[in-house]
């Protein structure tokens, strides 16, 4: 049977129903991979996506975290420690709360960070994360090659997405799976980060936005259909494409660009 795909907007009257409903998502699609090869691949922005899309699902007895497989979409170049680190981020606001609250733990090795030694180095700790990447993922034919079961994704007010910045080189990468970047425009400014045909090739990718300094770009993105953000080139080439937004964040969109809410 051919395989269809979703494209979806979804907008939720408040913040915290799209933390419900990346709950109810993240059981959802978590659920499917398992069924389906027995775990869970999925990749974390940092900014507000983290404690966003976990406030509930942390605490949700019905997912199994012990086959999750977590990955950073994109990361800083600091230690774990730093205050800028999206995968501090990641472990304060959700590993630490499922290991203390759920019926299941994820366990350390399948926590995959940035390594510590090569934070100096942006280009090593790319090829680093990249080598970490072909030790999980192996695709049907025995080429290796990620593809995510999930990848979250956040997107700045200026339409950057990942560590993939507007009128920047790394967007146009299409040779390697993790690129760097030395001059980022948003600190800090040296980063790792997936690039575009890595995120297009994920069976599932989902972008959460929420609050009023997101409308204009959100309208540009997907009323107006503007290339030139890097969140407008996601578009997954055999996978669903979900937006989950709040009303705020919404309210320039046509009504017609937004789906029903429904999982
Ligand atoms: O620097 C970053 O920013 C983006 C967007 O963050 P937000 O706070 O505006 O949601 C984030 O998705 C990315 O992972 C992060 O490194």
């Amino acid at each position: 049977m051919p395989q269809t795909y979703e494209s979806k907007i979804y907008s939720l009257p408040t913040s915290d129903q799209v933390s419900q409903a990346a709950n109810h998502f993240l059981e959802l699609k978590s659920k499917e991979a398992i069924a389906k090869h027995g775990r869970f691949t999925v990749a974390f922005s940092g900014g507000s996506l983290p404690t966003l899309v976990t406030k509930y699902a942390a605490h949700n007895p019905n997912i199994d975290f012990s086959k999750w497989f977590i990955f950073f979409a994109d990361e800083r170049c600091v230690a774990h420690s730093s205050p800028d680190s999206n995968y501090k981020l990641v472990v304060d606001e959700f590993i630490q709360k499922v290991n203390a609250n759920g019926k299941t733990i994820i366990p350390e090795q399948n926590i995959f960070a940035i390594n510590q030694s090569l934070v100096h180095n942006s280009e090593e700790a790319a090829e680093d994360y990249e080598h970490q990447l072909t030790s999980v993922f192996v695709s049907k034919d025995s080429v290796r090659y990620p593809i995510f079961d999930l990848i979250l994704l956040g997107m700045g007010p200026d339409g950057h997405t990942c560590s993939l910045f507007p009128g920047y080189p790394q967007v146009q990468e299409t040779g390697r799976w993790i690129t760097h970047i030395d001059n980022s425009p948003k600190p800090p400014s040296s980063r790792i980060t997936l690039t575009l045909p890595v995120i297009n090739d994920a069976h599932n990718v989902a972008f959460f936005s929420t609050g009023a300094g997101k409308a204009a770009i959100l309208k540009e993105i997907l009323d107006e259909r503007s290339e030139k953000y890097p969140s407008a080139k996601v578009i997954p080439h055999r996978g669903n494409l979900y937006w989950f937004l709040d009303s705020p964040a919404s309210s320039q969109l046509q009504e017609s660009s937004i789906s029903p809410f429904g999982l």
